[in-house]
């Protein structure tokens, strides 16, 4: 199943930088491995915001949630899931 998350940052103005820093360098290893098992398919800044736009390729709702939640900098996004379906005049096969 595809999923559009849209995902804001708001990391603590009192963080220091070096946690900050640490959360971000996880964050970035952990996006990049589930990019390459396709599982994170598009990874999109949103131009003038720390928010980024996302589609993940997961299982089911369950399945998105417990990846979510795994995310080093989880604890403070705001994230906004909407489920997608496949639109009838897609091109693309392999859209689902
Ligand atoms: O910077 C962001 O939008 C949060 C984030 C997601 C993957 C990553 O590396 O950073």
């Amino acid at each position: 199943m595809l999923f559009h998350v849209t995902m804001t940052v708001r990391l603590p103005h009192d963080m220091p930088a070096a946690e900050a820093d640490a959360l971000k360098a996880r964050e970035k290893a952990l996006a990049q491995e589930l990019q390459r098992a396709g599982t994170w398919r598009h990874l999109w800044r949103v131009a003038g915001r720390y928010a980024n736009v996302s589609i993940f390729d997961v299982a089911d709702n369950a399945a998105l949630h417990d990846t979510l939640m795994k995310l080093p900098l989880f604890p403070y996004m705001d994230v906004e899931v909407q489920p997608l379906c496949r639109h009838p005049s897609s091109v693309h096969e392999d859209d689902r």
